[in-house]
């Protein structure tokens, strides 16, 4: 079977990358990107590349080659569904908010409305491919739905999750470290496994492309989150004894990597992590253990997200005691608003709760991100509804450049790992702020002891205070 088009449903932060590659790498096929959010679709049409709305270091350069060529950005969903071969659900599918396991479950309602609507739409046969990250069983119930349209057209359903890690997406999508593919163990479903293995098979090597049932796929993507989550976790945790004891979190975290059991990747501390899925996906993990009355599995991974709602806390609370135990009317600048540098996504990011803390504390936050736009930074604080919208407005001002960002602070936090962030002029910043001048490294990446010269008093996470 040689797949000719393919649409994919919902065009963010995976399906619009992920897309994008295929379709560069596949120049033969037509790849069709649809998503019911017009403004998303106008932006990834947008003739200025850097308009994009997903930022990602080398996706304007691949979708410049392909775009027009045989890759569309569209909102005529049916029409795409129905011209497709292979269909990607690639929506998104957030913890629940309401009823029967809420705030741990996933939501699959976007899922099920793609279900129904390719039930709906589809004329032909088709491959139907989950992208998005989804309990383990999910696709029998998106199975149920298409086949009980009645009008006897034949799906085979895949599951191939998605690695990418933001701000390295086009890097992981070139070169991943494997692509997992399940499907059904029978003769279509091995059939429709090797269609979507031939389509990665051109830029990737065969070895690299594992194939597994379908189960096992889907509770692969959840794994991987979690041992990858419980890994930050876990060097949060040492960086708190590491500071009460003197040891540094650099030096253990060099020590334990080099053991290659270990291994050294993800492995830094940090102020907690975000992103839109580590958390989702474990509350996700936690869920399925509880519903299959496996307490202690449940417990287990929850501590991972509760390991890392401490950390968030903690460093909050430490920059309130550090500055004698009141920020009221005290100006903390923050570098850093992402989860992560080279992303502009702040889901879950780490900088969101501990700004909130410290505007109940009623500070005065003055924020710079080189990437995070105002309207964002906002949309982020009142979404928690801690306070009035105005409220925030009037204690939180987000500034478009560093060195006015930190006139008259008392303390700069630093919530993102940005390069940019290590190449400031330091002493011009000092000269800028109230005094004591405080500095508070959440990502451990600035040279403290040259800091310290300079007369700041640094905290860095994972290592005993310098002044
Ligand atoms: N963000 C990431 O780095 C990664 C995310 N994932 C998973 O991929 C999935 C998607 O995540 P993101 O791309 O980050 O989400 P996103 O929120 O950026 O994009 C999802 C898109 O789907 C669209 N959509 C929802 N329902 C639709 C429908 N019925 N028809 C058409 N469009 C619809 C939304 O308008 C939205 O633009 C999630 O399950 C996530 O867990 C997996 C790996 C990495
Ligand atoms: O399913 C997903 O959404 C993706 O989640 C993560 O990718 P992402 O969240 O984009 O970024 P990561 O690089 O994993 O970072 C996640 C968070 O952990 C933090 N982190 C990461 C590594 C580390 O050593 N220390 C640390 O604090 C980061 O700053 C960030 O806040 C996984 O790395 C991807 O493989 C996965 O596809």
């Amino acid at each position: 079977m040689t797949i000719k088009n393919i649409c994919c449903i919902g065009a963010g932060y995976v399906g619009g990358p992920t897309m994008s590659v295929i379709a560069q790498k596949c120049p033969n096929i037509k790849v069709t990107v649809v998503d019911i959010n017009e403004d998303r679709i106008a932006a990834w049409n947008h003739k200025d590349l850097s308009r994009l709305p997903v930022y990602e270091p080398g996706l304007d350069k691949v979708v410049e080659e392909a775009r027009g060529r045989n890759l569309f950005f569209s909102t005529e969903v049916d029409k795409a569904i129905n011209d497709a071969d292979m269909i990607f659900i690639s929506v998104n599918t957030p913890t629940k908010t309401y009823g029967k396991g809420k705030g741990m479950a996933a939501d699959l309602k976007y899922i099920e409305l793609c279900a129904r609507q390719i039930a709906r739409v589809a004329k032909q046969d088709k491959i139907v491919v989950e992208k998005s990250t989804l309990p383990v069983r999910t696709a029998s119930a998106i199975k149920s739905i298409l086949e009980n349209t009645g009008n006897g057209v034949q799906f085979q359903i895949l599951s191939n999750p998605e690695f990418l890690a933001e701000g390295t997406a086009v890097q992981d999508l070139l070169h991943p470290d494997r692509v997992l593919i399940g499907g059904d163990t029978t003769q279509e479903g091995q059939k429709a496994i090797q269609a979507l293995v031939d389509i990665y098979a051109n830029w990737i090597p065969n070895e690299r492309i594992l194939t597994t049932n379908v189960w096992s796929s889907e509770l692969s993507k959840l794994t991987a989150n979690a041992f990858l989550a419980q890994r930050v976790s876990s060097i949060n945790a040492m960086s708190v004894i590491c500071e009460n004891t003197g040891a540094d979190i650099n030096e253990v975290s060099k020590a334990i990597g080099m053991d290659s059991r270990i291994g050294p990747k993800f492995l830094k501390a940090s102020v907690g992590f975000g992103g839109s899925c580590f958390q989702k996906d474990i509350l996700n993990l936690v869920y399925i253990a509880k519903t299959y009355g496996l307490d202690e599995v449940a417990d287990y991974w929850e501590q991972v997200v509760l390991m890392n709602d401490y950390q968030k806390n903690r460093f909050s609370d430490n920059i309130v005691s550090t500055l004698y135990n009141t920020v009221s009317g005290k100006k903390i600048t923050f570098f850093g608003w992402a989860f992560k540098k080279d992303t502009n996504d702040t889901r879950e990011s780490a900088a969101i709760k501990v700004a909130d803390n410290l505007l109940s504390e009623k500070a005065n936050l003055s924020v710079y991100d080189p990437k995070v736009t105002e309207e964002r930074i906002y949309a982020d604080l009142d979404y928690l509804n801690s306070r009035s919208e105005e409220e925030n407005r009037k204690l939180l001002k987000v500034q478009n450049n560093p060195y006015n960002a930190i006139k008259n602070s008392h303390a700069i936090a630093i919530l993102t790992e940005w390069d940019e962030f290590k190449t400031y002029d330091w002493q011009k910043i000092y000269d800028n702020m109230h005094k004591p001048a405080f500095i508070f490294d959440g990502r451990g990446i600035l040279d403290t002891k040259a800091l310290s010269k300079i007369g700041f008093i640094c905290y860095k996470i994972g290592s005993a205070t310098t002044v």
